[in-house]
């Protein structure tokens, strides 16, 4: 039985999405974005000072929190949230009230296909979210959902359903996300492979999750995206999104849920500087041949039914397992539980996901 695509026009998801964005910067990217953004609320986390006058530009809903902010939200709390680093992304994806987020860094900008058309990254990933992932069984022929493409013979019929999609991992033309190593030795590389193609995690396989391209549906997984505790007073930054992205695979594969990788793709525009970078990473660059290992080779209990029940044990797994590492861990283990603290107190359960009629500008 072929599989047509889920549907011939993709919905906006307009009152369903809200788009988060870190920023130390200024939101004039925004201005390009403009045609695929402005019917979305947009969620803008200032990092740095908090005295700094972020301006929108005009004619976009938006609610904007500095770390004042988010101090005076969450209270006692508000140590989980990382200050000074991009990780600070996440408390975006608490406060909103949507079931779906996208979360872009400000030096993305609108990307071009083969064919010289303007990619509406949105529109991708929504796609890539509203139909299945297939983990369970690789479809060589990638996306089989996709318009043009199916399963391919010797494709299990009973594995054809696929499995709920709760991330879309999207990609970046120009410049790449490189680990400063990498950075260092190969200054002039660009990403300039347009590879055509939506991919499906296989479960138990971890991947590096990258944070400046990304969507997720908050309801199947929105509890798992703690970006850690990095930057200002950590040993640590630039593992944010890698974290991230290891604790919601695990979860994915515990609970039966999918993560897709590849379109679309964004013009990535700046490099960040490779030796700042390799001062936040060099501990992460170490510590993480020992946290794959971890993720490899943890169980969640048959008990963890939620995706709150899987973080708080994941949480307990991280102490146990890894806090012998650095102290750190241990610290890091806490913040999970503060996180979860802190989405609780912001969506407690009976919360609908209506769109809240705050005004533009500060909470
Ligand atoms: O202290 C900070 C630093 C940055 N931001 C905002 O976060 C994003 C990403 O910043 P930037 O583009 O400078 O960093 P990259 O190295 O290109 O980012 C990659 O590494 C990940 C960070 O761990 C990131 O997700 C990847 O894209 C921008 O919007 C900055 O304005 C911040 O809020 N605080
Ligand atoms: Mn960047």
């Amino acid at each position: 039985m072929a599989h047509a695509p889920l549907y011939s026009k993709v919905p906006t998801l307009a009152d369903e999405l809200d788009i988060v964005i870190p920023t130390i910067r200024n939101l004039d990217f925004l201005e390009m974005w403009r045609p695929f953004f402005e019917k979305y609320h947009l969620i803008v986390v200032q990092d740095g000072d908090h005295t700094r006058k972020v301006q929108v530009p005009a004619g976009f809903d938006y609610e904007l929190y500095n770390r004042k902010d988010i101090e005076r939200i969450l209270g006692d709390k508000a140590s989980c949230i990382s200050f000074k680093d991009s990780a600070c992304r996440c408390f975006g994806y608490a406060i909103s009230k949507k079931k779906y987020i996208f979360t872009i860094d400000d030096d993305c900008f609108v990307a071009k296909n083969p064919q010289g058309e303007d990619i509406d990254a949105l529109e991708q990933h929504i796609k890539n979210l509203l139909s299945p992932s297939t983990p369970h069984f690789f479809n060589t022929l990638y996306d089989p959902y996709t318009e043009g493409a199916d399963f391919v013979r010797g494709y299990p019929f009973s594995l054809r359903e696929g499995a709920p999609t709760a991330i879309s991992h999207g990609l970046w033309l120009n410049i790449p996300d490189y680990d400063a190593p990498t950075q260092m030795v190969k200054p002039r590389e660009r990403n300039v492979r347009y590879v055509n193609a939506v991919l499906t995690i296989p479960k138990g396989t971890l991947f590096p999750m990258c944070g400046m391209n990304l969507g997720f549906n908050r309801d199947l997984i929105g509890p798992a995206m703690y970006f850690g505790l990095m930057g200002d007073g950590q040993p640590i930054g630039r593992y944010d999104d890698m974290w991230a992205g290891w604790c919601c695979k695990v979860i994915c594969d515990h609970l039966g849920l999918g993560v897709k990788t590849g379109l679309p793709y964004i013009w990535h525009s700046k490099a960040s500087n490779p030796f700042v970078n390799l001062k936040k990473e060099y501990k992460g660059i170490f510590w993480q041949e020992d946290i794959i290992p971890f993720f490899q080779n943890v169980k969640l209990s048959q008990e963890s039914k939620t995706v709150q029940e899987c973080y708080l044990e994941l949480s307990d797994k991280v102490r146990a397992g890894l806090g012998k590492l650095d102290p750190y861990f241990d610290k890091l283990a806490t913040g999970m539980q503060d996180w979860i603290a802190c989405w609780d107190m912001l969506n407690p359960p009976a919360k609908s996901h209506a769109a809240h009629g705050l005004p533009n500008g500060k909470a």
